[in-house]
């Protein structure tokens, strides 16, 4: 979906070896014998403690995972295992304090904040719970907001695409109205339409559905799941519910900092037996954080 044949871009894998001196060690982004699909993002040794000293706390703990390309990932886990420190790193809005992130064939860990925010506005795309519209601005314009911030024009291949993603997601006839004017599941997919405009590598959403209804939450997990079917989009979302869980393609679990599990084609009976079992494993291991 995105642009296959650029030159190298700021923060792109050595190929042979890293600043520090040591080989690259992030593996080769092709398809696996498996079949899996290429990594649209890794966490490599990814750790993040804050504070220090007495005071510290370790959100992630050498966090090792890839998430597919063209694939809907859920992130689950219990409250403070560290899946928005996670997701956060993973969309460049955190620095780890060790570890990398790459997302393609860019290490996020190279670069410095300038880039770092230019390549978030071109190649990544957040959904958050609580919207984070623009209050003064019509539906339209927030969704055309990245462009405007990136100062690109909307041109005819740009309008064609606007007009797909309005009409996927039922906005049409909403476009001159403001947030204010609109229900939160209308909200959440102008949200949606403004994390598609770009065409980003990834959309990263927390609990996208946690302040809806369970019907417009409904809406717009199916949403999120014809991006990703329809459109090839990779998307990576924290819930905290398993039925939503279950609209991915997988389940990452986090518990106490780590990668936990993995689980495919996930119905909400196996995301409950699978949250139940490191509850369980929480319970009998004094290492393990609490789980609530
Ligand atoms: N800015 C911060 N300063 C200090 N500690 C933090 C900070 N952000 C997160 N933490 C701690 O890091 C750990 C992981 O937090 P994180 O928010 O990633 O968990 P989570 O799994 O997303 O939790 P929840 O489901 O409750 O949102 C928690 O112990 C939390 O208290």
């Amino acid at each position: 979906m995105n642009d296959a044949h650029v030159p190298p871009r700021p923060g792109a894998l050595p190929t042979a070896t890293s600043p520090t001196g040591t080989a690259a060690t992030a593996p080769a982004a092709g398809v696996s014998p498996t079949g899996t699909p290429p990594a649209a993002v890794r966490a490599l040794d990814l750790s993040k403690v804050y504070g220090t000293g007495e005071a510290a706390v370790r959100a992630l703990d050498h966090a090792d995972v890839a998430f597919g390309s063209g694939e809907f990932t859920a992130i689950m886990g219990a409250s403070g295992s560290g899946k928005s420190t996670l997701l956060h790193l993973l969309a460049g809005l955190d620095s780890p304090t060790t570890g990398r992130v790459v997302l393609g064939d860019t290490d996020l860990t190279l670069l410095d904040d300038d880039a770092l925010t230019l390549l978030r506005r071109a190649r990544i795309g957040f959904v958050f719970q609580s919207f984070n519209l623009l209050p003064m601005f019509t539906a339209e314009q927030n969704i055309l907001l990245p462009l405007e911030l990136a100062g690109r024009r909307v041109d005819a291949a740009t309008r064609a695409w606007f007009d797909q993603l309005v009409g996927i997601l039922g906005l049409r006839d909403r476009l001159t109205h403001l947030p204010s004017e609109l229900s939160g599941g209308q909200q959440q997919r102008v949200a949606i339409a403004r994390a598609l405009l770009t065409r980003p590598d990834v959309v990263f959403a927390d609990e996208p559905t946690g302040n809806l209804d369970s019907r417009s939450g409904a809406e717009v997990l199916d949403l999120l799941r014809t991006s990703v079917r329809e459109l090839g989009q990779t998307v990576v979302m924290v819930t905290h519910d398993s039925a939503a869980a279950a609209y991915a393609d997988r389940v990452v679990l986090v518990a106490d900092g780590r990668i936990a599990g993995d689980l495919r084609r996930p119905t909400p009976e196996t995301v409950q037996a699978h949250l139940d079992a490191l509850r369980e494993a929480a319970l009998t291991s004094p290492t393990t954080a609490q789980v609530r």
